[in-house]
Order: C-alpha cells, then structure tokens, then sequence
C-alpha cells in the first residue's frame, strides 16, 4: 500500500461548504462588475454550486446569507436535494442597515440591540427550515477615531446580546462567530482577534465556537498557530477560507499563500480537526474578475491538494527530527509533504471513483456554462446587498 493509498478514506470524508454569495456578483467600493449567467435568486445559485459538488465530489453544502437568501426556505430545502446537496450555515447580515451605523449587538440604544437580535432570532427560524446546525455571526461593528465609542461597555452590551441568540439556539445548533481585525471600522472592531471571540464565545456556553477566516489577520500573523491553539481549546467550531495578498482580498483560498494554506492544514491534521463535523470547512470568497463557478471548482480542488500534501508528512521522521532538534531535518521533512506534487495521484483516484480526473475540464466540456449564460437573460443580476 503507498503512502496515498493511506490517505484515501480521509480524503474521500473530506466536505467544504460552498457560500452563495460567491455565485453572485462582487467587488469593491470602486466597482462590481456583472457577469453573463449570474444567478439571479437562491435556486440559480443552489444550481450552480451543485455543479461544483458533481466535478469533485466535493460540496456537499451550501451556505447562506440572509437577507440575501430569503426565499421560500421549503422550496429551497427540497430543490437542493434534488440537485444532490444540503443547505448549511446560516449567515446574519447586521452590515447593511443605517441603523447600524453605530453598532448592532453593541449599540448604546438598546432599541437597536432588541432589532439586531431579532434578525438573528429570524436566522434562527431560516435555520430550523433549511435543517442548518450553524448559525455564523460576523460583527461589522467598531468605531473610527480614538474616544468615539466606550469598548468597554460595546464588550458588556455584546455579551448580553450574543447570550440572548445563544439562548434561542435549538438543541442541536450552534453559534460560531466570526472575528476580523478591521474594515469597516478603520479604528477600533468589537471582535477583532481569535482571543475576543474566544472570551465571548466561552461565556455563552458548549455551543457557541469561533470562526476562523484566513484572510482576517493582521499582516505576519502566524495563523496556524493560532488554529492549533482554538483545536487544541476546542473551541474551533469553522473556517472561511481564501487567501489575500494585502486585506480581506476573499481570493481563491491557496492562490496568494498556498505555503500558509499547507501550515494551517497541518496544524488542522494534527489537532484531529480534520472531517471532524464539529470543525466546518467553509469557503467565504468573491469571484470580482474570473468565473465563479470554475472559482469555486479551482477553489475546493486547492484545499484538496493541500489537505492531501499535509496528510502525506511523514510525522514519524519529523518527531523524530523534532525530538534530537535537528532544525534543517524537521524543516526539510515538512517541505517535502509541501513539495510532494499529488495531482497525478489525486487525478487517478478521482477515476476510480467514477468522477472526472480533471473536473475543471469536466465542468468546461459540460456545457453548463453555456446553458446558463444563454437562458439566464433579464431579471436582477444576485449580489451583494441582493
Ligand atoms: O468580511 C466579512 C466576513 O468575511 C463575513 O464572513 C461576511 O459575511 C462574508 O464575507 C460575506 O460578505
Ligand atoms: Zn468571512
Ligand atoms: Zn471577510
């Protein structure tokens, strides 16, 4: 048996959940631009994201964000299944309303507060009728200028807040929440770092974990240890994954940094986070420029890869490496799992499961694309803030 041949049954468990609002349009404050084929409501983009899921056996869910979302959750719940997918985490939206300008779940106005808990309650129902476990919380809130907000008081006021969603959670649901260290706010953010959303999350209770987006760390964070560090708490509850050259770019996860995306995948296998259900892969990424649904396919095909370099490092001669501190031995065992180029083996074993080798080619050859682009005409274009 070859070292890949042990590794196949992780492989073949691996599940990345794919986010809808990749399949819209994006962009940034300067421009978004459209595109022919775009979805134009949640059951184009639930049809779209199942082509990735039929190419690499990939994506078995895809996430949602409400209000972006809304729709008839029932209809939706039963047009995924038949499209061969599930429905997954539930993403609030307290960033696009001028009530919120101030804050949401950190407002001084505890009118405010009562409205921006409600919109998670109202998650809450989404979540009970698509079947989701996750409800997933990213706060836009913070402040400008030095002496602008109290951030004392913003933690106490979002403790009360998370406490009451925490509170409205069914059984077998969770909360994970998201932090970011700025944008929107350019001076202060309410959940900045792994460590504030770690204190919020474990006051709450069992059920409430941090997420993990790789793209909202200050530059030179080590972000694999601070993976390491929230598997070994327990309290890393999901990833959104993609990759950055300067900001939250929200590029093809492993496309800037696909070194940093093997580190963190190691630390993932060595912390047993990987296939654990309780650990969600979730890309969170815009496609501004390139096709999405190829985005998306390139994207879950980079995770696969790196997922499979890290399972091949041959943990073995790195402890022992380790152990006797020889620093150029542990390094060059670990750059050789980096280095060790497993498309070829990932292309064959795609083949012996009765999926495409190459799925890119697969969807390209597919006539999808095609399909949509031609029948797709009229309508509202989906995208941010639709
Ligand atoms: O920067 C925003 C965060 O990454 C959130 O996860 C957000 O909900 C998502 O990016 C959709 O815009
Ligand atoms: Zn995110
Ligand atoms: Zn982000």
């Amino acid at each position: 048996m070859t070292a890949f041949d042990q590794i196949t049954d992780d492989l073949a468990a691996q599940a990345i959940e794919l986010p809808s609002w990749a399949f819209g349009n994006s962009g940034t404050r300067f421009k978004v631009f459209g595109a022919p084929g775009t979805p134009r409501d949640p059951f184009e983009k639930i049809a779209d994201a199942a082509q990735v899921h039929r190419h690499t056996g990939l994506a078995p869910t895809v996430a949602l964000h409400i209000p972006w979302d809304l729709c008839d959750f029932d209809a939706l719940r039963e047009h995924a299944e038949e499209h061969g997918v599930a429905l997954g985490t539930v993403n609030s939206n307290t960033f696009q309303d001028d009530d919120y300008k101030f804050g949401a779940l950190t407002h001084e106005d505890a009118r405010i507060r009562r409205k921006a808990i409600d919109h998670h309650f109202a998650c809450i129902d989404v979540m009970h009728r698509t079947g989701s476990r996750d409800l997933k919380i990213w706060l836009a809130e913070g402040s400008n200028y030095p002496g602008q907000a109290d951030m004392r008081g913003r933690q106490d006021r979002l403790h009360e807040s998370l406490q009451a969603i925490y509170d409205r959670l069914g059984d077998d649901q969770r909360l994970v929440l998201e932090y970011k260290f700025f944008e929107p706010a350019f001076y202060h953010t309410d959940v900045p770092d792994w460590g504030t959303s770690y204190a919020q999350v474990s006051a709450l209770g069992e059920r409430a974990k941090v997420c993990l987006d790789t793209g909202h760390h200050a530059p030179g964070t080590n972000i694999e240890f601070i993976v390491m560090q929230l598997l070994r708490l327990g309290r890393l509850g999901s990833f959104d994954f993609n990759s950055r050259f300067y900001a939250d770019d929200d590029l093809i996860v492993g496309a800037a940094d696909p070194f940093q995306l093997f580190r963190i995948l190691v630390e993932v296998v060595r912390g047993g986070g990987l296939n654990d259900p309780d650990v969600v892969f979730m890309l969170d990424q815009c496609h501004n420029v390139e096709s999405k649904i190829p985005g998306q396919i390139r994207s879950v095909l980079n995770v696969q890869e790196m997922t499979a370099r890290a399972l091949l490092l041959d943990t073995e001669a790195l402890r022992a490496a380790q152990v006797s501190g020889d620093v150029l031995q542990a390094n060059a065992v670990f750059m050789d799992a980096f280095q060790t180029d497993v498309r070829p083996r990932l292309a064959e074993w795609r083949s012996s499961r009765g999926l495409p080798a190459d799925p890119m080619r697969a969807y390209l050859d597919s006539g999808y694309q095609q399909a949509i682009e031609a029948e797709r005409v009229g309508g509202t274009q989906a995208g941010w803030g639709a």
